[in-house]
């Protein structure tokens, strides 16, 4: 049976170099690239298929911070797939990004600054909005739209011969003390990006408690700091080249789900010679916290399904 692989946010950056990672290892998968922009997907496509001719390629249309078509996308692969092997919820944002030289001046006489420059620790704020479903943009797109989906899967991801997973694009940015239970979406504060990357962290620590036993196992990734859209509004290019080397994303393909760590985040680093490599480091969360929020985003999902009821089989 042939292995089906869905990456979200595909179209450029991380997912995108992850595509072709993906059919570089293994030209036998299907990859379905899904992407909130038709033209964009099939440009993906294309650029892909250029590098690897013979490989399955398809496309899904998913705008993971608008419900409706989280639900239509997910409807969709339903018919199309009887199971998915492996899901990459990586498409992310992170709008308005405003960095606080200040505070890395601070750390760099308190002996933080290395700390900082490896999660962005009180260095970096967003301004976050409210979207068409009256929910904060950056929680949606980052978390919820991707738990709606992998919830409106789960007929194709568990109870199948083999285990399926799930792997989250995390971050060293997700902070617990950016996330609070009483605004899990991060309404009022100006850290939406760390607080949807904990509340990433936490949904899939529970994620695996309540599916391992019917065959889904979810890890998270932190791929480094990649030179991608993302970045690039953050500071100019230029400033780029000459601060930073690139960090791959080093994807956990080869790893039997059962043997990954649920508390345990997947960091691609590089050493100073140049060599790739993974690091686990301890999630920072706790179960009990998971647990309630598990009980939130159900009782956010219970109202979704409830407005879009006529998107629903
Ligand atoms: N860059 C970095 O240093 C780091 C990135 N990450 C995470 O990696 C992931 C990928 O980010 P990166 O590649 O850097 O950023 P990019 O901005 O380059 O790529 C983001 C991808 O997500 C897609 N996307 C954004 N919003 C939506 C949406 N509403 N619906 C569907 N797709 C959407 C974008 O599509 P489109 O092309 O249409 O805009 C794009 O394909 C994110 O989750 C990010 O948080 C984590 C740690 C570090
Ligand atoms: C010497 C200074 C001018 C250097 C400034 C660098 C900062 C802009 C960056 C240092 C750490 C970076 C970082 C991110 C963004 C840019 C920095 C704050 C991320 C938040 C990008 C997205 C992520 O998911 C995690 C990254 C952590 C590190």
């Amino acid at each position: 049976m042939e292995r089906v692989v869905l990456v979200t946010g595909a179209s450029g950056g991380v997912g995108l170099a992850l595509c072709r990672r993906l059919l570089g290892e293994d030209g036998r998968i299907h990859l379905c690239l899904a992407c909130r922009n038709a033209q964009k997907a099939e440009a993906t496509r294309d650029l892909v298929l250029q590098e690897y001719p013979a490989a399955q390629v398809s496309t899904v249309e998913v705008d993971l911070g608008n419900l409706a078509s989280v639900l239509r996308a997910a409807q969709e692969l339903r018919c199309r797939f009887q199971h998915l092997d492996f899901v990459y919820l990586n498409a992310g944002i992170m709008p308005n990004p405003h960095v606080n030289f200040k505070a890395l001046w601070k750390g760099l006489l308190t002996g933080r600054l290395l700390h900082m420059l490896t999660t962005a620790e009180g260095v970096m704020t967003q301004t976050d909005r409210l979207n068409g479903d009256g929910l904060q943009e950056v929680f949606t797109t980052n978390l919820f739209g991707h738990f709606i989906l992998i919830r409106q899967l789960e007929s194709l991801l568990c109870g199948n011969e083999k285990p399926s997973r799930l792997i989250w694009t995390s971050s060293s940015n997700a902070r617990e003390s950016a996330f609070s239970l009483s605004d899990y979406q991060h309404a009022k504060g100006q850290e939406s990006y760390s607080s949807s990357k904990y509340a990433t962290d936490l949904t899939s620590v529970v994620l695996n408690r309540k599916f391992n036993k019917q065959g889904l196992y979810s890890s998270v990734v932190c791929p480094g700091l990649v030179m991608s859209n993302m970045t690039f509004k953050i500071l100019p290019v230029f400033l780029w080249v000459l601060l930073m080397p690139i960090m791959f994303l080093v994807w956990l393909f080869k790893q039997k789900p059962e043997y990954l760590d649920p508390l345990v985040k997947y960091h691609s680093c590089t050493s100073g010679l140049g060599k790739n490599f993974v690091e686990p480091r301890k999630l920072d969360v706790d179960e009990e916290t998971a647990e309630k929020f598990y009980q939130k985003l159900l009782e956010l999902e219970g109202q979704t399904l409830e407005k879009y009821g006529d998107l629903l089989d």
